[in-house]
């Protein structure tokens, strides 16, 4: 049994992370951290948790966190663990974080896009992107992750394979994507309040959402070459959930026979199997198959399918997550398991809710 800590406990993210870590036989909570609920019953913080969790929330002291834990979560704001991170933190402890401050390769590019100072843009080369299905050896051997976003998880799986084999311009890419009001957190903020969000659909961040570059950084290594998207999220009147919609010109690939041309739906499937075929946490829908976030709801799937438009030869790709647990807590335990050699669906046999 491994020991685990997490710092952040009290969001949404964090108590994600409590309740599939309660389900895992191979690791057992022993910090549950707060800022603002220090000593109090994390039970009575989320009542969901009575009886099944006794214990009292401590603080964020990460360097003791250290000492006592084989793992720690962050699932805290931008900037909290870059602020804290140190070398013997690292010697100690496997440290996955659930915030965007080792994602970023390039240090400008994340304080561009975040607006804030990089504390410790010393550990950017070492820690790995924890995108299980893309990076998965990586990720085996890493002492620090960096859990993907929602957003991101989504739109990278849903095109990877396509932009990776060249069978679509990633350049074209034009990312449509929705997600539910948990994405944005539990603390109290205007726009997520009931009023605005039911019955409401809106659009922000528009051409400048910080996910922005972690897809075009991520999809890069996919094309061998940088490239640039638009991504445009929306919030919609929903619990949980990301769907992504993504647009992309598709490009003319070499034929069976040697001449070139734009792949067929068999094609694209066949491509879409190479990569995810084996993949227990992805389910391809095939073509035509249009995924729902309520089919992948409370659960750790990604749920793939696409479309070719014949007359504009565009293809359509649709992803769905559930943004809390493949987007954030889900995907975080699945990279722990590769980093310890658990089985790597352990703690996330979890089915989808439905209704
Ligand atoms: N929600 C989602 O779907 C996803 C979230 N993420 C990322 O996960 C992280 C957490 O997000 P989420 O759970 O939604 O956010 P919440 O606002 O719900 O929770 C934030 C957590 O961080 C703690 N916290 C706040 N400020 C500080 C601080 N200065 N130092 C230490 N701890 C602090 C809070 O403690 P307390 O409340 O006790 O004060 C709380 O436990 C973020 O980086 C977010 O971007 C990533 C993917 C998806
Ligand atoms: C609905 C909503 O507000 N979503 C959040 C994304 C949550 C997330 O994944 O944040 P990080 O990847 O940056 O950690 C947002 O758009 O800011």
């Amino acid at each position: 049994m491994i020991k685990a800590g997490i710092i952040g406990a009290t969001g949404y993210a964090g108590a994600e992370l409590v309740r599939i870590l309660l389900g895992h036989r191979e690791a057992e909570i022993v910090w549950y951290g707060s800022r603002s609920y220090i000593d109090e019953k994390y039970a009575k913080v989320y009542g969901n948790m009575f009886r099944l969790v006794e214990d009292v929330c401590r603080d964020d002291r990460i360097e003791e966190l250290a000492r006592e834990a084989d793992v720690i979560f962050t699932a805290t704001p931008q900037g909290f663990l870059a602020g804290v991170l140190t070398e013997d933190i690292l010697k100690n402890t496997k440290v996955i974080d659930l915030s965007a401050d080792y994602r970023l390769k390039d240090v400008k590019v994340y304080e561009d896009w975040y607006k804030i100072e990089h504390k410790s843009p010393q550990f950017l080369e070492e820690a790995v992107y924890g995108l299980c299905e893309v990076n998965r050896e990586q990720v085996r051997h890493a002492r620090l992750v960096a859990n993907p976003g929602c957003y991101t998880t989504c739109s990278i799986l849903t095109a990877f394979p396509l932009v990776k084999e060249g069978l679509i311009d990633p350049d074209t890419l034009i990312v449509d994507a929705k997600s539910g009001t948990s994405g944005a957190g539990r603390g109290a903020k205007l726009p997520n309040l009931f009023c605005e969000v039911n019955e409401n659909i809106k659009a922000y961040g528009v051409s400048v959402h910080r996910h922005t570059p972690e897809i075009e950084e991520q999809l890069g290594y996919g094309a061998g070459r940088q490239v640039t998207i638009n991504f445009t999220p929306h919030l919609v009147p929903m619990n949980r959930g990301i769907l992504a919609t993504e647009y992309a010109s598709l490009q003319k690939v070499k034929q069976p026979d040697g001449t070139l041309a734009i792949p067929t739906e068999e094609q694209v499937q066949a491509v879409y199997e190479k990569y995810y075929g084996k993949e227990y946490f992805i389910r391809l829908l095939g073509p035509g198959g249009c995924p729902e976030t309520k089919w992948v709801e409370g659960s750790n799937f990604v749920d793939i399918g696409f479309q070719i438009d014949k007359r504009t030869g565009r293809i359509i790709m649709m992803g769905a997550i559930d943004n809390l647990v493949k987007g954030a807590a889900g995907q975080a335990v699945q990279n722990m398991n590769l980093m310890f050699g658990f089985k790597e669906q352990e703690g996330l046999a979890l089915a989808p809710v439905f209704p």
